[in-house]
C-alpha cells in the first residue's frame, strides 16, 4: 500500500543529507567505480550545461578552487572551460589538501591556464565560479572569502555559480554555519538534491537550483532509507486524477463536509467552500455561520447547507450545536477550521465528535489553534484513531508542537508525522507534506504563497478532492495530499501577481476540468 508511485525514486526527485550522499558514493567507490571519474563525469556534465549558456561565459570565467574534492570539480571545469577556448583564471583561497585536486590543478597550470597569487576583482564582469567547499563542509568560512563573493554577487553585470552546495551554507540546515554565506544565481547540485538546498532558509542563497546528473543507479537510491522528494510543477504531468464515471450517483463521486466561517470572518468560508467545489467533489456540504449561510445559494447553489452555527460574543463559531445534530459518518472527509475563530469552550464540548468521526478529518487555521489551547493539546491527534491530515504554517506549528525541535521544517513535519501519527502539510516558501514515512517538498513554488486566503481555498479543496479519492481508495496515504498542494499552487501561479484567493479559485476550477479533459480525450 505505501509502495511510491508519484513522483518516482530517481536522482532528480529524492533529497538526501550529507551523510546519506556520502554513503551512497563510497558504496559507487567500494563496488568499482573510481572516484577520478565520478568527479571527472561531474565536472564534465556542469560544462556542458555552462557551455549551452555562452553569455554567461563571454567575459572569462574565474574558478574559486577549494581544498577538498569540490575544488577538484572546480578545476576539472577549468579545464574543459579552457580547453573549448574560453579565457579562464584560478584561485585557490586555501591551501589544496586532497592529492587529486592538486593533480587536477597542476595540470591546468601545464596547459596554461593562469593561477591567481592575489584574489580576483569584484568588480570584473567574468563569470565566478564557487568551487571551494561542498557537500563536506561542516564548519564557518573564512568572512573575508564570503564578503568578496557577496559583492560580487551585487554587481549586476556578472554571475556566481556554487558548485554543489554554496560555500558557508550548511547542507543539512540550509542555513550558514555562520552569518553569512556566498550568495549564488544559480547552484549546479551534483548527484542528487541535499536537503539544506530545498529548505526556505536556504532560498536568498541558492539562486537557481539546478540538479547534475553523475547517474547514481536507482539500486542505490531505493536503499535510501528516509525518502523525501522534491516535486514541482514538472511532476504535475504525472498526476493522473480519477475519473469519476459520468452517470454515477453524486453521493458516489466524494462526500465531503465544510465547518468554516464565523460572524467574525465569514470570507473565510466562502473561500473554503470555492476550494471544494473546484475539486469537483459529488456532493459539497457545509455548517456555516448565519451571515454566509443567508446568501451562498446566490453565489454556490450546489452548496448543500447541513446546519448553522451560532456565535459567540466575539463572533467566534460555536461548533457544539451543529456538531450534535450532524451523522459525519456520511461523509469521506470533513474538513474543520477555516475563519471558525477561537472558542476553547466550545472546543471542549466538540472535540469529541471529530475524535470519533472515522473518516479524513483535515484540520486547518483556528481549528489548529484551538487544539493548541486546549487541555488535550496535540494529544488530540493521538487520541484520534482515524486519518487525521493537518495544514500548519510555521507559526501555528510551533504553538501545537512546542517539544519538537530539527533544524529544518522538513525535519519538523516529519517528526511531528511519525510521533503523531498524521499528514502533515508544513506551510511555507516552499511547502512540504510529510506523513510518518515519507515527505515531499514542494519546490519553485515559493513566490505562490503569501495571499491572503490561499490557505482558505485550500483546505476546501483537498476535502473536495480527498473526498472524490477516497471513494476509490478507502487508505489513500499523503501523497494525495502532496499532489493536492501542488495543483493550489499551480492554479496561483497561473494568476497574475495580485490576484486574489477567489479569482484562483476559478483557475484551480478551470486547471482541474482541463486535467480531467486531457485524461478523458
Ligand atoms: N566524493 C567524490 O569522489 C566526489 C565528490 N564530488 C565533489 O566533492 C565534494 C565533496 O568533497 P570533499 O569531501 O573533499 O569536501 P569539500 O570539498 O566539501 O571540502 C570539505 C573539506 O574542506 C575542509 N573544510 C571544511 N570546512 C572548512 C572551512 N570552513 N575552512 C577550511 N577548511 C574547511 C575539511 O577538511 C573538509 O574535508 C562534493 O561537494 C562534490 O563537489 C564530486 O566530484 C563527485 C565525486
Ligand atoms: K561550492
Amino acid at each position: 500500500m505505501n509502495e511510491i508511485v508519484w513522483p518516482t525514486i530517481d536522482s532528480k526527485h529524492l533529497i538526501v543529507d550529507s551523510k546519506q550522499m556520502l554513503i551512497v558514493e563510497k558504496e559507487m567507490f567500494s563496488d568499482g567505480m573510481p572516484q577520478e571519474a565520478l568527479m571527472e563525469k561531474a565536472g564534465i556534465q556542469i560544462s556542458r550545461w555552462l557551455l549551452k549558456k555562452k553569455p554567461l561565459l563571454k567575459n572569462g570565467i574565474t574558478v574559486f578552487i577549494g581544498p577538498g574534492h569540490n575544488g577538484g570539480d572546480g578545476a576539472v571545469i577549468a579545464r574543459e572551460l579552457f580547453l573549448k577556448g574560453f579565457y579562464v583564471q584560478v584561485w585557490c583561497p586555501f591551501p589544496i589538501k586532497k592529492t587529486l585536486t592538486n593533480d587536477h590543478l597542476n595540470y591546468l597550470t601545464s596547459i596554461g591556464v593562469t593561477k591567481l597569487v592575489e584574489p580576483p576583482d569584484a568588480n570584473g564582469k567574468d563569470l565566478w565560479i564557487d568551487a571551494v567547499f561542498g557537500n563536506n563542509q561542516t564548519r564557518k568560512v573564512d568572512d573575508r572569502l564570503i564578503k568578496l563573493f557577496n559583492q560580487k554577487f551585487h554587481n549586476k553585470y556578472s554571475k556566481v555559480i556554487s558548485i554543489d552546495i554554496p560555500t558557508g551554507l550548511c547542507p543539512d540546515k540550509g542555513q550558514p554555519f555562520l552569518d553569512k554565506a556566498v550568495k549564488a544565481d544559480y547552484t549546479l547540485a551534483i548527484g542528487l538534491n541535499k536537503i539544506g538546498l530545498t529548505q526556505d532558509s536556504a532560498l536568498p542563497f541558492i539562486g537557481e537550483l539546478h540538479h547534475i546528473d553523475v547517474g547514481v543507479p536507482i539500486s542505490k537510491l531505493s536503499k535510501v532509507d528516509k525518502k523525501i522528494f522534491k516535486v514541482t510543477y514538472k511532476d504535475l504531468k504525472n498526476i493522473d486524477l480519477p475519473s469519476l464515471p459520468k452517470n454515477s450517483n453524486k453521493y458516489k463521486r466524494g462526500r465531503t463536509l465544510l465547518i468554516a466561517g464565523s460572524e467574525k470572518y465569514p470570507g473565510a468560508a466562502y473561500l473554503a467552500l470555492k476550494g471544494a467545489i473546484s475539486s469537483g467533489a459529488g456532493y459539497v456540504s457545509a455548517v456555516l455561520p448565519e451571515v454566509v449561510a443567508e446568501s451562498i445559494w446566490q453565489v454556490a447553489p450546489e452548496i448543500v447547507l447541513k446546519d448553522i452555527m451560532q456565535s459567540n460574543q466575539n463572533g467566534n463559531a460555536s461548533l457544539f450545536g451543529a456538531l450534535k445534530n450532524i451523522d459525519l459518518s456520511a461523509f469521506d472527509s470533513v474538513a474543520v477550521g477555516p475563519g471558525i475563530g477561537i472558542d476553547n469552550d466550545d472546543w471542549q464540548k466538540s472535540k469529541d465528535y471529530l475524535l470519533d468521526y472515522g473518516g479524513l478529518l483535515i484540520l486547518d487555521a483556528d481549528a489548529l489553534n484551538r487544539i493548541s489551547e486546549s487541555k488535550l493539546g496535540a494529544n488530540f491527534f493521538l487520541e484520534r484513531k482515524f486519518k487525521t491530515w493537518i495544514t500548519p504554517h510555521s507559526k501555528e506549528f510551533r504553538r501545537l508542537f512546542p517539544n519538537i525541535n530539527s533544524s529544518t521544517n522538513l525535519g519538523l513535519a516529519l517528526d511531528a508525522a511519525k510521533e503523531f501519527n498524521i499528514g502533515i502539510l508544513f506551510k511555507g516558501a516552499n511547502s512540504i507534506v510529510a506523513d510518518s514515512k515519507k515527505v515531499w517538498q514542494l519546490f519553485g513554488t515559493d513566490s505562490q504563497t503569501a495571499r491572503a486566503g490561499l490557505g482558505d481555498l485550500l483546505s476546501g479543496f483537498i476535502a473536495g478532492s480527498s473526498a472524490i479519492d477516497l471513494t476509490f481508495c478507502r487508505n489513500i496515504t499523503a501523497e494525495y495530499f502532496a499532489k493536492y498542494v501542488l495543483l493550489h499552487s499551480f492554479a496561483a501561479s497561473k494568476c497574475k501577481k495580485g490576484s486574489n484567493a477567489s479569482a484562483i479559485g476559478d483557475e484551480l476550477s478551470k486547471l482541474m476540468r482541463n486535467k480531467k479533459m486531457r485524461q478523458i480525450s
